[in-house]
Protein backbone atom coordinates (compact mmCIF):
# COMPACT_ATOMS: atom_id res chain seq x y z
CA UNK A 1 0.00 0.00 0.00
CA UNK A 2 1.24 3.62 -0.85
CA UNK A 3 2.91 4.55 2.45
CA UNK A 4 1.30 8.18 1.63
CA UNK A 5 -2.16 6.73 1.42
CA UNK A 6 -1.56 5.21 4.93
CA UNK A 7 -0.52 8.76 6.57
CA UNK A 8 -3.49 9.93 5.09
CA UNK A 9 -5.43 7.16 6.64
CA UNK A 10 -4.16 6.93 10.05
CA UNK A 11 -4.97 11.27 10.28
CA UNK A 12 -8.52 10.85 8.41
CA UNK A 13 -11.23 12.57 10.42
CA UNK A 14 -8.91 14.74 12.18
CA UNK A 15 -8.86 18.46 12.34
CA UNK A 16 -10.42 19.92 9.91
CA UNK A 17 -8.93 17.82 6.86
CA UNK A 18 -11.73 18.40 3.44
CA UNK A 19 -14.29 15.22 2.99
CA UNK A 20 -13.32 14.78 -0.81
CA UNK A 21 -9.99 14.80 -2.35
CA UNK A 22 -7.23 14.95 -0.03
CA UNK A 23 -4.27 17.22 -0.46
CA UNK A 24 -1.37 16.11 -0.38
CA UNK A 25 0.97 16.46 1.98
CA UNK A 26 3.89 19.11 2.11
CA UNK A 27 7.10 17.06 2.52
CA UNK A 28 7.64 18.60 5.87
CA UNK A 29 4.30 17.32 7.17
CA UNK A 30 4.75 14.04 5.53
CA UNK A 31 8.06 13.72 7.80
CA UNK A 32 6.49 15.07 10.69
CA UNK A 33 4.01 12.55 10.56
CA UNK A 34 6.43 9.73 10.16
CA UNK A 35 8.59 10.26 12.97
CA UNK A 36 7.41 8.22 16.13
CA UNK A 37 7.50 9.78 19.39
CA UNK A 38 11.03 8.75 21.20
CA UNK A 39 10.41 5.85 23.75
CA UNK A 40 10.87 6.49 27.23
CA UNK A 41 14.26 5.78 28.93
CA UNK A 42 12.52 4.95 32.19
CA UNK A 43 9.27 4.13 33.09
CA UNK A 44 8.92 4.78 36.81
CA UNK A 45 5.10 4.77 39.47
CA UNK A 46 5.07 7.08 42.27
CA UNK A 47 2.42 7.11 44.81
CA UNK A 48 0.68 10.02 46.69
CA UNK A 49 -0.90 9.13 50.06
CA UNK A 50 -2.10 11.12 52.81
CA UNK A 51 -4.95 11.87 55.36
CA UNK A 52 -8.05 13.16 53.13
CA UNK A 53 -8.21 16.54 51.87
CA UNK A 54 -4.56 17.31 52.58
CA UNK A 55 -4.21 18.12 48.51
CA UNK A 56 -2.70 14.93 46.76
CA UNK A 57 -5.34 15.07 44.00
CA UNK A 58 -4.27 18.57 44.09
CA UNK A 59 -0.60 18.37 43.85
CA UNK A 60 -0.88 15.34 40.75
CA UNK A 61 -2.54 17.76 38.67
CA UNK A 62 -1.19 21.19 39.32
CA UNK A 63 2.19 19.04 38.11
CA UNK A 64 0.49 17.30 35.17
CA UNK A 65 -1.90 19.31 33.73
CA UNK A 66 -1.11 23.07 36.00
CA UNK A 67 -4.61 23.24 36.83
CA UNK A 68 -6.22 23.75 40.28
CA UNK A 69 -9.50 22.76 41.61
CA UNK A 70 -11.36 24.83 44.56
CA UNK A 71 -13.92 22.39 45.21
CA UNK A 72 -12.84 18.51 43.77
CA UNK A 73 -14.42 15.80 44.50
CA UNK A 74 -12.58 13.35 47.33
CA UNK A 75 -10.84 10.29 45.17
CA UNK A 76 -12.54 6.93 44.92
CA UNK A 77 -9.78 4.26 45.54
CA UNK A 78 -7.10 4.89 43.34
CA UNK A 79 -6.37 7.55 40.12
CA UNK A 80 -3.51 8.28 37.78
CA UNK A 81 -2.11 9.98 35.64
CA UNK A 82 0.65 10.17 33.27
CA UNK A 83 3.34 12.55 32.55
CA UNK A 84 6.62 12.66 30.19
CA UNK A 85 9.81 14.53 31.24
CA UNK A 86 13.31 15.47 30.78
CA UNK A 87 15.53 14.62 33.13
CA UNK A 88 19.53 14.45 32.93
CA UNK A 89 19.14 13.82 28.90
CA UNK A 90 16.82 10.77 29.09
CA UNK A 91 13.34 10.85 28.57
CA UNK A 92 11.04 9.83 32.32
CA UNK A 93 7.51 8.28 31.50
CA UNK A 94 6.00 9.23 35.18
CA UNK A 95 2.85 6.89 35.99
CA UNK A 96 1.67 8.92 39.59
CA UNK A 97 -0.96 7.15 41.70
CA UNK A 98 -3.20 9.67 43.38
CA UNK A 99 -4.80 7.11 46.41
CA UNK A 100 -7.99 8.06 48.22
CA UNK A 101 -7.35 9.55 51.35
CA UNK A 102 -10.38 7.92 53.57
CA UNK A 103 -9.34 4.75 55.56
CA UNK A 104 -12.06 2.85 54.12
CA UNK A 105 -10.21 2.54 50.60
CA UNK A 106 -6.93 1.47 52.53
CA UNK A 107 -7.12 -2.61 51.33
CA UNK A 108 -7.45 -0.72 47.50
CA UNK A 109 -4.83 1.35 47.65
CA UNK A 110 -2.24 -0.68 49.40
CA UNK A 111 -1.92 -3.05 46.84
CA UNK A 112 0.13 -0.42 44.82
CA UNK A 113 2.65 0.89 47.15
CA UNK A 114 4.66 -2.29 45.97
CA UNK A 115 5.69 -1.46 42.23
CA UNK A 116 6.39 2.56 43.64
CA UNK A 117 9.81 3.68 42.95
CA UNK A 118 8.81 6.95 44.62
CA UNK A 119 5.95 7.70 47.50
CA UNK A 120 5.18 11.55 48.54
CA UNK A 121 3.15 11.49 51.80
CA UNK A 122 1.63 14.66 52.46
CA UNK A 123 0.31 16.13 55.36
CA UNK A 124 -1.49 19.66 55.47
CA UNK A 125 0.00 22.64 57.31
CA UNK A 126 -3.49 23.61 58.60
CA UNK A 127 -4.05 20.86 60.07
CA UNK A 128 -3.35 19.12 63.37
CA UNK A 129 -5.02 15.80 62.67
CA UNK A 130 -3.14 15.03 59.02
CA UNK A 131 -0.20 15.61 60.46
CA UNK A 132 -0.59 13.30 63.82
CA UNK A 133 -1.84 10.38 61.05
CA UNK A 134 1.59 10.67 59.93
CA UNK A 135 3.01 7.64 61.99
CA UNK A 136 -0.02 5.85 60.23
CA UNK A 137 0.95 6.17 57.00
CA UNK A 138 4.28 5.17 57.71
CA UNK A 139 3.24 2.39 58.82
CA UNK A 140 1.17 1.37 55.66
CA UNK A 141 4.75 2.28 54.08
CA UNK A 142 6.20 -0.20 56.43
CA UNK A 143 4.02 -3.14 55.57
CA UNK A 144 2.99 -2.33 51.88
CA UNK A 145 6.43 -0.65 49.91
CA UNK A 146 9.53 -1.92 48.41
CA UNK A 147 12.29 -0.51 51.26
CA UNK A 148 13.73 0.83 48.01
CA UNK A 149 11.25 3.55 47.17
CA UNK A 150 12.55 7.05 47.63
CA UNK A 151 10.29 8.78 50.50
CA UNK A 152 8.91 12.50 50.24
CA UNK A 153 7.17 14.19 53.03
CA UNK A 154 5.36 17.34 51.66
CA UNK A 155 3.31 19.68 54.20
CA UNK A 156 0.90 20.88 51.55
CA UNK A 157 -1.40 24.77 51.53
CA UNK A 158 1.58 26.67 51.93
CA UNK A 159 -0.58 29.89 50.75
CA UNK A 160 -2.55 29.25 54.02
CA UNK A 161 0.33 30.80 56.44
CA UNK A 162 -2.09 32.49 58.73
CA UNK A 163 -4.32 29.11 59.39
CA UNK A 164 -0.98 27.45 59.98
CA UNK A 165 -0.51 24.69 62.71
CA UNK A 166 1.81 22.64 61.89
CA UNK A 167 5.41 24.73 61.74
CA UNK A 168 8.33 23.87 59.28
CA UNK A 169 10.58 22.51 61.99
CA UNK A 170 7.92 19.63 63.03
CA UNK A 171 7.82 18.86 59.59
CA UNK A 172 11.23 18.46 59.09
CA UNK A 173 12.07 16.73 62.89
CA UNK A 174 9.44 14.30 61.82
CA UNK A 175 10.93 13.99 58.41
CA UNK A 176 14.15 13.58 60.07
CA UNK A 177 13.37 11.03 61.96
CA UNK A 178 12.85 8.57 59.01
CA UNK A 179 15.86 6.84 57.26
CA UNK A 180 16.79 8.54 53.77
CA UNK A 181 12.83 11.10 54.28
CA UNK A 182 13.06 14.10 52.32
CA UNK A 183 11.25 16.73 53.54
CA UNK A 184 9.76 20.21 51.65
CA UNK A 185 6.42 22.33 52.11
CA UNK A 186 4.30 23.02 48.98
CA UNK A 187 1.28 24.98 47.72
CA UNK A 188 -0.75 23.18 44.97
CA UNK A 189 -3.36 26.30 44.68
CA UNK A 190 -0.16 28.82 44.38
CA UNK A 191 2.11 26.43 42.37
CA UNK A 192 5.05 26.48 44.85
CA UNK A 193 7.66 23.97 44.99
CA UNK A 194 5.37 21.32 42.98
CA UNK A 195 7.68 21.00 39.96
CA UNK A 196 10.68 20.22 42.41
CA UNK A 197 8.57 17.34 44.31
CA UNK A 198 8.79 15.25 41.32
CA UNK A 199 11.40 16.54 39.93
CA UNK A 200 13.64 15.84 43.07
CA UNK A 201 12.21 12.63 44.00
CA UNK A 202 12.70 11.32 40.33
CA UNK A 203 16.38 12.41 40.38
CA UNK A 204 17.17 10.21 43.57
CA UNK A 205 14.78 7.01 41.91
CA UNK A 206 17.48 7.80 39.09
CA UNK A 207 20.10 7.90 41.15
CA UNK A 208 19.32 4.38 42.66
CA UNK A 209 19.13 2.68 39.47
CA UNK A 210 22.06 0.69 38.59
CA UNK A 211 22.94 1.80 35.26
CA UNK A 212 22.57 5.63 36.07
CA UNK A 213 25.40 4.79 39.10
CA UNK A 214 28.12 4.89 36.43
CA UNK A 215 26.76 7.28 33.97
CA UNK A 216 29.10 10.06 33.41
CA UNK A 217 25.46 12.26 32.66
CA UNK A 218 25.40 12.49 36.55
CA UNK A 219 28.60 15.16 36.76
CA UNK A 220 26.24 17.40 34.71
CA UNK A 221 22.61 16.95 36.20
CA UNK A 222 20.25 19.22 34.30
CA UNK A 223 16.61 19.68 35.31
CA UNK A 224 15.03 20.51 32.73
CA UNK A 225 11.66 21.59 33.88
CA UNK A 226 13.10 24.19 36.26
CA UNK A 227 16.68 25.77 35.19
CA UNK A 228 17.89 26.30 38.50
CA UNK A 229 17.93 25.42 41.23
CA UNK A 230 19.22 21.69 40.45
CA UNK A 231 18.46 20.76 43.78
CA UNK A 232 15.42 22.88 45.69
CA UNK A 233 16.94 24.59 48.87
CA UNK A 234 14.06 23.37 50.71
CA UNK A 235 15.12 20.25 50.05
CA UNK A 236 17.46 18.88 52.33
CA UNK A 237 20.60 16.84 51.28
CA UNK A 238 19.61 12.64 51.24
CA UNK A 239 20.46 10.64 53.99
CA UNK A 240 21.89 6.93 54.40
CA UNK A 241 18.87 4.94 55.15
CA UNK A 242 19.65 3.92 58.36
CA UNK A 243 17.47 3.34 61.85
N1 LIG B 1 -5.50 26.72 49.97
C1 LIG B 1 -5.16 25.56 49.41
N2 LIG B 1 -6.09 24.62 49.21
C2 LIG B 1 -5.70 23.45 48.65
C3 LIG B 1 -4.37 23.19 48.27
N3 LIG B 1 -4.31 21.95 47.76
C4 LIG B 1 -5.55 21.46 47.80
N4 LIG B 1 -6.41 22.36 48.33
C5 LIG B 1 -7.85 22.19 48.54
O1 LIG B 1 -8.05 21.17 49.50
C6 LIG B 1 -9.20 20.41 49.17
C7 LIG B 1 -8.83 18.94 49.02
O2 LIG B 1 -7.96 18.81 47.95
P1 LIG B 1 -7.72 17.40 47.22
O3 LIG B 1 -6.64 17.59 46.23
O4 LIG B 1 -8.99 16.85 46.72
O5 LIG B 1 -7.24 16.51 48.44
P2 LIG B 1 -6.96 14.95 48.48
O6 LIG B 1 -5.84 14.75 49.44
O7 LIG B 1 -6.76 14.43 47.11
O8 LIG B 1 -8.32 14.39 49.08
P3 LIG B 1 -8.91 12.89 49.10
O9 LIG B 1 -9.06 12.47 47.67
O10 LIG B 1 -10.23 13.02 49.80
O11 LIG B 1 -7.99 12.03 49.87
C8 LIG B 1 -9.77 21.00 47.88
O12 LIG B 1 -10.80 21.90 48.21
C9 LIG B 1 -8.58 21.77 47.29
O13 LIG B 1 -8.99 22.88 46.52
C10 LIG B 1 -3.40 24.22 48.49
O14 LIG B 1 -2.21 24.12 48.20
N5 LIG B 1 -3.85 25.39 49.07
Amino acid sequence: MDSRYEILRRGGGFSGGSAGGSPALTGAQSRRRKIPPRPADHKLQVIIIGSRGVGKTSIMERFTDDTFCEACKSTVGVDFKIKSMELRGKKIRLQIWDTAGQERFNSITSAYYRSAKGIILVYDITKQETFEDLPKWMKMIDKYASEEAELLLVGNKLDCETDRVITRHQGERFAARIAGMRFCEASAKDNFNVDEIFLKLVNDILNKLPMEASNSELCNSILSLQPEPEVPPELPPPRPRCC
